[in-house]
């Protein structure tokens, strides 16, 4: 029973603008194919910056011109949902392979902060693209629009001049490259890359005599 002489539970009611963001890691690249790399960066950023989820969001043509030649994207945006299948938290954005054209992060970054005003994002990069971040479409623009997350990656520096979260993690020196390589070379892929893939890759064929 209610004894209504005791003073009411005051409950703080903050207004909705101060209300904590859905903090989002966005995973972007070719995944051309996507490797354990990828999915274990993206379990230990999540992990140590307390995110909700991240999104992995395969580029339709990457800004770099030696990439261009890329996979067909139907097949790396499969093997993406494949790789991610098992983990709920890791979501598939498919909104570069919608908008065509070159995948500029800055004009993604808009349209996501358009679309989601409710969410933070925080985009993870390897150190490769730490080293090649002086060259991206906008950049200083870039860096006020959402905070960028990297890990170290073999080969290069830990260092930057632009204001980004370093996060420790396990390092692995695998990449896309060296699998396809090994699978021109018929070698095993097993490990490497999820069991789906692995199968998938089979299945279809993929990579057998592509130069890169
Ligand atoms: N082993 C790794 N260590 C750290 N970062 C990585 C690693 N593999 C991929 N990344 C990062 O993941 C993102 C997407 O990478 P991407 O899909 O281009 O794979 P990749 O292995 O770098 O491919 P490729 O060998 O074709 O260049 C990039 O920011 C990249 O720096
Ligand atoms: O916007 C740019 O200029 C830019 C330059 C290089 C890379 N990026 C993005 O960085 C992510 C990783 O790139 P990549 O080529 O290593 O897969 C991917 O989402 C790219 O679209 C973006």
């Amino acid at each position: 029973m209610i004894k209504t002489d005791e003073p009411l539970t005051q409950v703080e009611v903050r207004p909705l603008t101060e209300l904590p963001k859905k903090k989002v890691g966005l995973m972007g690249g070719t995944f051309n194919p996507p490797h354990l790399g990828h999915l274990i960066i993206a379990k230990e950023v999540k992990e140590q910056l307390g995110l909700d989820e991240v999104w992995f969001m395969p580029d339709n043509l990457p800004p770099h011109i030696d990439k261009k030649d890329a996979l067909e994207a139907k097949y790396r945006v499969k093997m993406v949902a494949l790789s991610i299948k098992d983990e709920p938290d890791f979501k598939l954005e498919e909104l570069e392979i919608k908008r065509g054209g070159v995948s500029y992060t800055y004009d993604t970054i808009l349209e996501l902060r358009a679309m989601y005003p409710e969410i933070e994002f925080y985009f993870i990069i390897g150190g490769d693209m730490v080293a090649y971040l002086p060259k991206w479409y906008r950049i200083d623009e870039l860096v006020k629009l959402v905070q960028f997350v990297s890990v170290e990656r073999k080969g290069y520096p830990k260092q930057s001049d632009y204001p980004l979260i370093w996060v420790d993690v396990l390092r692995i020196d695998l990449s896309s490259s060296l699998i396809r390589e090994k699978l021109r070379q018929e070698r095993s892929i097993k490990y490497l890359v999820t069991r789906e893939v692995e199968e998938y890759i089979k299945q279809e064929g993929l990579y057998r005599d592509k130069k890169d």
